[in-house]
């Protein structure tokens, strides 16, 4: 039975995130249901569609957003196809739940912050989902409340067992690397001013070319230090963990847990993630806001320290982020 009150949603890019997502609209989530989907490959959209009965496919992207049947959009696509599907969303004032990255720049993500800003509501929240995550929420709360005493470094490690073929060195940055610039900025409540990327021997079971894995150090406005491994062709699973240290003690969490994948590894938190967004979204038209949780501005934010990481990846040396103050939008 469908519910006519609930939210009618867009899956836009149905590959291996887009067809998780829908999947969790379909099965998971309250108040929600797939109308349309959406895939440059038109079998795949096709394939995905006739598992969720009442959806239909809309070849054109741009067409799926602007759809009658469609109160709001998930975007599973690639980065790059990121800023105009959200300019197009913004445009139709449809309420987007855009995975990370924001775009894949941040002179592209600076436009969009600014673009919805001119509007009287937001209208974009950013898929970095280990905010939603229970144990990053405990970490954060374990900072914020003293029980570390002040934080003074921490420690992350980010592992894939493998990824897609047209994966290069500023991807490991910009798609995976992201991540740990998010949580940074999460966990520590402070903006990263300086990245610097150095490159180990790359792993000889990595492909040819592609500067696997990478270690990065984050200094933040208030003189923290975040390292970060990043290691994308490990073979063995799917590893993420974070430590964060300070004057009182240290916790670490995601010890000792290997996954098959990412959609394994934060399936609590994908969910999680899209419970609040279509809550945000229904309840949104009198509260001003169609978000819960980070939001064009973390997206922003997020590029231009990628940006700083992809510039150090070419000299190792320290490159200091280039971002607008929040105060001038
Ligand atoms: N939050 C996370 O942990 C997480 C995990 C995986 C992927 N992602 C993000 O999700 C997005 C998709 O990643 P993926 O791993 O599912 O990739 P994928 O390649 O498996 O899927 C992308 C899909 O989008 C389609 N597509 C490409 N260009 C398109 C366009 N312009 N319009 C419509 N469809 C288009 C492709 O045909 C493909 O089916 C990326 O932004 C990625 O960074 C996030
Ligand atoms: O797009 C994926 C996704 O964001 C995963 O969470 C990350 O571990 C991968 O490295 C990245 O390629």
């Amino acid at each position: 039975m469908t519910d006519p009150h609930d939210l009618r949603v867009a899956v836009l890019g149905v590959g291996i995130m887009g067809a998780d997502h829908v999947a969790r609209l379909a099965t998971t989530i309250s108040g929600a249901r797939v109308t349309v989907i959406n895939d440059v490959v038109a079998e795949r959209a096709e394939s995905v569609a006739g598992t969720v009965p009442g959806s239909r496919v809309v070849a054109d992207p741009f067409e799926a957003i602007a759809a009658d049947d469609v109160d709001a959009v998930v975007l599973a696509t690639p980065g790059p196809a990121h800023e105009k599907q959200v300019l197009a969303c913004l445009a139709a004032r449809k309420p987007v739940l855009c995975e990370k990255p924001l775009t894949t720049d941040p002179a592209t993500a600076l436009d969009i912050v600014r673009r919805e800003a001119e509007l009287d509501t937001t209208f974009i929240q950013v898929g970095f989902m280990r905010r939603f995550d229970h144990e990053y929420q405990r970490l954060r709360a374990m900072v914020a409340d003293g029980t570390l005493g002040t934080p003074l470094l921490m420690h992350c490690v980010h592992r894939n067992a493998s990824v897609p073929a047209h994966f290069d060195s500023a991807m490991v940055i910009k798609d995976s690397l992201v991540h740990e610039v998010d949580v940074t900025r999460f966990i520590l409540d402070d903006e990263i001013v300086a990245v610097t990327i150095r490159r180990p021997a790359p792993n000889p079971a990595a492909p040819p070319g592609l500067q696997d894995p990478q270690l990065a150090l984050f200094e933040t406005a208030s003189g923290k230090l975040v390292d970060a491994e990043v290691f994308v062709t490990t073979g063995v699973g799917y590893e993420v963990r974070t430590e964060v240290v300070g004057e009182l003690g240290s916790t670490t969490i995601g010890a000792g847990k290997i996954s098959a994948d990412f959609r394994a590894h934060f399936a609590q938190a994908y969910d999680t993630e899209m419970q609040h967004w279509v809550g945000a979204v229904r309840g949104g038209a009198s509260s001003g806001s169609y978000v819960d949780g980070p939001g064009a501005w973390d997206g922003y934010a997020a590029a231009a320290v990628c940006a700083a990481g992809v510039r150090s990846l070419e000299t190792g040396e320290r490159v200091a982020v280039d971002m607008v103050r929040r105060s001038s939008i």
